[in-house]
Order: structure tokens, then C-alpha cells, then sequence
């Protein structure tokens, strides 16, 4: 039975699991639970931090998992990244006051606040940087205002957090960051269903099927303006010199695809929901 650990709480636990419900594994009823079997896919979740999750799949005890590849990185853990799993993005950034700091290097001998001591430090070491790292839980964007650091290092996502605390971002980015999905060295075999069962997932979410009616004679334009994964499918109409065409696109440029097909002469445009994919 493949072990698989998800978080439980925090910004990457609602999407991992909805995911994974929606690649048609068991899902838990109640947030306390932080177990649960799946013995009809062969598989079993175990509910932890995210933070800890690296550092269970690191050293074997659970075999695969979905954390954060700067939580990845930060544990100093064995665990192996896989594959990126298309949501959870974020950078890792140094911010302070405004005007105070404007390159790496003015951060030499400065203390700078972080939840994320273990990937910070590795940073600043293979920049030549030395800096007095502070280790906060969260909310470290305070720590400048109040006394304990000169600068931080965090976590952006809108960057409304920064401006609040009245803190520019400044120096090189830390890190892309992004959810992924680990291993332990060991690889196990229950772990090519689930990638692909993922990845169905990720197709689905961010594919839409596009079905229209051309004339034969601008297929290679049409083509070339959606040329689907591999390949459009071309089927005949009663109507002579006309084609039927369906190809999957990416879902946030439909309008902009329907729009230049119309355009090219394409008519009778329709776009449904892929539920499910194996590619
Ligand atoms: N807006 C965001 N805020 C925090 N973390 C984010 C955000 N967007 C993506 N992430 C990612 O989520 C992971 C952090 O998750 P974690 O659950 O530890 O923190 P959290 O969402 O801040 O929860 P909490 O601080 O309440 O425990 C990291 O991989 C981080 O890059
Ligand atoms: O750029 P933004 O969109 O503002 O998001 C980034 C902020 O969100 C997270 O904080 P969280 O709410 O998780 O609190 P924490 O710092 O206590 O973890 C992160 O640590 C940043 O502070
Ligand atoms: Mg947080």
C-alpha cells in the first residue's frame, strides 16, 4: 500500500486535497482525522504539516508526498522532488524598510527574521553573504517594526503582507516556489498510478475541449492557431469542403483562441469541461 503524506492545514492543504478527490481517492470527513485508508486504490494518507512532510518521506517513513519545494528545500531532508504539481506558487524574497537595503550584499552582518532559517542560510552562504538569521514561526514581517530584526525573508504571494508592514522587497529572488510532489529514495511501484492519475487531474483543470465546424481550406491556419496536445481530430461534415475540428486548449486562452478562429471563418464554436484525462 503506496503512503502518502498531505498537509493538513495551511495554503497548499484544500487544493492537494481536492485534487486528490478529484482523482478519485477516498477523502477524509472530518479535519481532525490525520488517517485515513484507501483500500479500494491501495493507498494510505496520512494528515501532517507541511512543514514536517519532507522530513517523513526524507527518511522513508511515508513514501510520497505534497509540500512546498521551499519547505523542501528548507527541511534539508533526503526526500526527492518529482514533479511540480501546478498550484501553491509563490517566491521567496528579502524585504525591508524603504531605501534601507538595495543589494545581497548590504545584508552582511544585518539580522534577518525568517521562518525558513535552513534555505535562507543556504542561500546566503553560496552568495558569500554573512548575516544573523532570526528564527520566527510566522508573521515575521513585524519583526523589523518591531526591533528584533533589520530585514526579512519570507514567502510572497500578492505582496500585500510587505506593504502593510511598510516593506520593500530588495536583492536577487530566493527561490520559485511552487507545491511538488516528493519521494523517498526508495521509489515504490504504486507510484506511477498516482502521477498519472495527478496528472489527469492537472489536464482536466487546465484544458477545455474546443469542437467547431471550417472550411477544409484553412485547417493549416486553424492548426496554427490551436494545434491541440498532439493533434487536431478532423472529422467529415455533410457538407462538402466543410470539416468538423476538436482540439484541447489551454483553458485561460479560450476567448482569445474562439476569437481568432471565429475571425479565421470558423463557425459553431462550442467549448466543454474535460472531467477526467489520461494522456
Ligand atoms: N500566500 C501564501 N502564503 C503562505 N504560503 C504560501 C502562499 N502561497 C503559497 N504558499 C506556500 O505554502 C507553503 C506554506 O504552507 P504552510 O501551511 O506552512 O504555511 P501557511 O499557509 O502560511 O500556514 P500557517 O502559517 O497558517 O501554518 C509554502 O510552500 C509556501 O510557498
Ligand atoms: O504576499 P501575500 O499575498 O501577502 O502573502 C504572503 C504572506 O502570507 C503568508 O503568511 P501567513 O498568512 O501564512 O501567516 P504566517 O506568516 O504567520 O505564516 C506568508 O508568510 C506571507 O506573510
Ligand atoms: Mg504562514
Amino acid at each position: 500500500m503506496l503512503r502518502i503524506a498531505i498537509p493538513n492545514k495551511g495554503s497548499l492543504s484544500e487544493t492537494a486535497t481536492l485534487m486528490l478527490a478529484e482523482a478519485g481517492y477516498a477523502t477524509r470527513r472530518d479535519p481532525k482525522e490525520l488517517h485515513l485508508v484507501d483500500a479500494e486504490n491501495d493507498v494510505e494518507f496520512f494528515f501532517l504539516r507541511p512543514r514536517d512532510i519532507a522530513t517523513y518521506v526524507g527518511s522513508g517513513a511515508l513514501d510520497v508526498g505534497v509540500t512546498g519545494r521551499d519547505l523542501l528545500l528548507d527541511s534539508g531532508s533526503d526526500a526527492i522532488e518529482i514533479e511540480p504539481l501546478n498550484f501553491g506558487d509563490s517566491t521567496f524574497r528579502f524585504a525591508g524598510p524603504a531605501g534601507k537595503f538595495h543589494e545581497l550584499s548590504d545584508l552582511e552582518g544585518v539580522r534577518v527574521a525568517t521562518s525558513y532559517p535552513g534555505l535562507v542560510g543556504d542561500f546566503l552562504a553560496a552568495h558569500g553573504v554573512s548575516a544573523h538569521l532570526v528564527k520566527l514561526d510566522g508573521a515575521v514581517e513585524s519583526a523589523v517594526q518591531l526591533g528584533v530584526a533589520d530585514a526579512v525573508a519570507d514567502v510572497v504571494s500578492t505582496g500585500a503582507t510587505l506593504r502593510k508592514a511598510g516593506l520593500d522587497i530588495f536583492g536577487p529572488v530566493i527561490l520559485e516556489s511552487t507545491a511538488v510532489l516528493i519521494r523517498s529514495e526508495q521509489e515504490q511501484p504504486g507510484l506511477a498510478t498516482l502521477r498519472r492519475r495527478l496528472e489527469g487531474v492537472q489536464v482536466a483543470r487546465q484544458y477545455v475541449l474546443m469542437d467547431y465546424d471550417l472550411p477544409l481550406s484553412l485547417l493549416d491556419e486553424a492548426t496554427a492557431i490551436a494545434g491541440g496536445r498532439q493533434s487536431p481530430t478532423v472529422s467529415p461534415l455533410r457538407e462538402p469542403e466543410w470539416v468538423a475540428v476538436r482540439v484541447m486548449v489551454p483553458k485561460r486562452r479560450t476567448n482569445q483562441i474562439m476569437d481568432a478562429l471565429y475571425e479565421l471563418g470558423a463557425r459553431a464554436i462550442l467549448v466543454s469541461a474535460i472531467h477526467a484525462a489520461r494522456l
